[in-house]
């Protein structure tokens, strides 16, 4: 018995040496709410002396003390506005102690705040802090996240139209999503498109081009590591590109070009939605909505065995299949003029238009490059032109050498095909009648001025 109280004593008493110098206000009851143990500040906070305090009930000095009520809810109130008995209100703990039995043996209290001011100060400036952090985050994005949405995808023939809206439906659902398409044909600007039109618009776009990163490096790319975790590795280790696109999407440009064992990897971050960074035995729960891209066909490496069969499932779940721009010729003209608005603004040159006669060039081009290849072209004669238009010889030698009839592309529109046959039937007239317009209009059945507004607007030279 004597020996129990000893050892009792000896631990109140070195318990006391820890709380005292803790500058926080803390307190410890026993399971009849008597107080065993209070430091000097929180004496001094109630008001009295220590060693007047120790002994009492908590309530014979705090009669608004909550304790005897957290002692029959057994029920933990944290972060409570209390009012003390002597006026102080402060923002406390209460915290029931359990036994093996779930009774309790003894209660625990600190008060985090001593007064509201203390406590409305920390509000403002986590506030304070919490702008700043939307502020960064908001700029992160306009650095690193997608910048691109469906107004920058140009698109008039119908083919384009369809496939943007189905990429439009492929940002509602939460699938993930594979981009097929040449090299050039605007792969990415769907991805970017996606994302910022799905919810998780406001989270982060992160890009990988699995082709660029060397095999080695791409799984501490993908999945970071912790300090330590091999020799050359930074100090602190590294935060992978799963979890930087947490919440948001990751988009996998060249997916077709990603090694067979980080395929497995991929995989089952998909199937368990959890990362482990290099060196490391804690899983991770992720978030994250992948959007990979190739020019390669997949369904062709999935037989050579150099694609997983079951990713490409995984993956396929919402394909949308970018057509080249020889099938698309309708979408030329359109591209074309955006592409100069674009071109002007980095040039700082104006340059509007292009001219009849270039245009047909450029539709009758079978752009292996795509609309990559277009923009090429187009700022190199941008460059070359003396005032704000585009001529044929502005254009390179290889797109000029062969012209052949536009015939391609089944879905151009009526009015297109009526200008070409317009253009043509004038200059045969004109031709016919070495240049007389009169006899042309006759020949035509159109009046002179007719004549006239069309030799201007096809750019006729007579
Ligand atoms: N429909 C379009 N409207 C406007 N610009 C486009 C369109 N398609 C492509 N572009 C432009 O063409 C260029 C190439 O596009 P993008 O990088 O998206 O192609 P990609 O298919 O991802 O190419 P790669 O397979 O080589 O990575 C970009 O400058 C892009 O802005």
């Amino acid at each position: 018995m004597t020996k129990n109280l000893e050892l009792n004593n000896y631990l109140v008493s070195t318990m006391q040496k820890i709380f005292d110098p803790i500058p926080v206000p803390l307190i410890l009851l026993d399971r009849n709410t008597q107080i065993i143990m209070i430091n000097d500040i929180f004496a001094n906070y109630l008001g009295y002396e220590k060693s007047y305090i120790i002994g009492k009930k908590v309530q014979d000095v705090d009669k608004y003390s909550r304790f005897p009520y957290v002692f029959q809810t057994k029920k933990s109130e944290i972060a409570w506005k209390h009012k003390f008995e002597n006026g102080h209100t402060g923002i406390v703990h209460r915290i029931p102690i359990l036994d093996e039995n779930g009774e309790v043996d003894y209660g625990f209290g600190m008060v985090l705040f001593q007064d509201m001011e203390q406590f409305r100060d920390i509000i403002e400036k986590n506030k304070l802090l919490e702008t700043e952090i939307k502020h960064y985050r908001n700029r992160l994005r306009e650095l690193s996240g997608a910048k691109y949405s469906w107004e920058n995808i140009i698109s008039r023939s119908i083919i384009m139209n369809e496939i943007k809206s189905m990429g439009r439906k492929a940002s509602m659902t939460s699938s993930n999503v594979l981009i097929l398409g040449e090299s050039g044909t605007g792969k990415e600007l769907f991805a970017h498109s996606i994302h910022n039109d799905s919810r998780r618009h406001l989270d982060p776009f992160v890009k990988v081009n699995c082709a660029a990163i060397p095999e080695e490096l791409l799984e501490s790319e993908l999945f970071g590591y912790v300090d330590g975790a091999f020799t050359g590795a930074k100090k602190g280790g590294k935060i992978g590109k799963f979890q930087l696109a947490n919440k948001g999407s990751i988009f996998l440009d060249e997916i077709g070009d990603m090694p067979l064992n980080m395929q497995s990897k991929l995989l089952r971050v998909l199937q368990e939605r959890e990362i482990e960074r290099i060196g490391s035995n804690k899983t991770q729960n992720i978030d994250i909505r992948v959007i990979a891209a190739t020019n390669k066909r997949l369904e062709e490496l999935v037989e050579e065995g150099k694609f997983r069969e079951d990713l490409y499932y995984r993956l396929n779940v919402m394909s949308i299949e970018i057509p080249p721009l020889r099938k698309r010729i309708d979408d030329i003209e359109s591209l074309s003029k955006l592409l100069l608005k674009k071109i002007s603004k980095q040039l700082g040159k104006y340059v509007n238009e292009i001219s009849h006669e270039a245009m047909d060039y450029l539709k009758s081009h079978d752009w292996p490059g795509n609309v990559r290849e277009l923009e090429n072209i187009l700022e190199r004669a941008v460059n070359l032109t003396d005032n704000n238009r585009i001529l044929t010889r502005h254009l390179s030698n290889y797109i000029t050498k062969t012209k052949k009839e536009i015939t391609i592309g089944p879905v151009k529109s009526i009015k297109e095909i009526i200008e070409k046959a317009e253009r043509k039937a004038i200059i045969e007239a004109l031709t016919y009648t070495k240049g007389n317009k009169l006899k042309a209009s006759n020949l035509l059945k159109i009046s002179r001025s007719n004549l006239y507004d069309k030799i201007e607007r096809y750019n006729i030279s007579v």
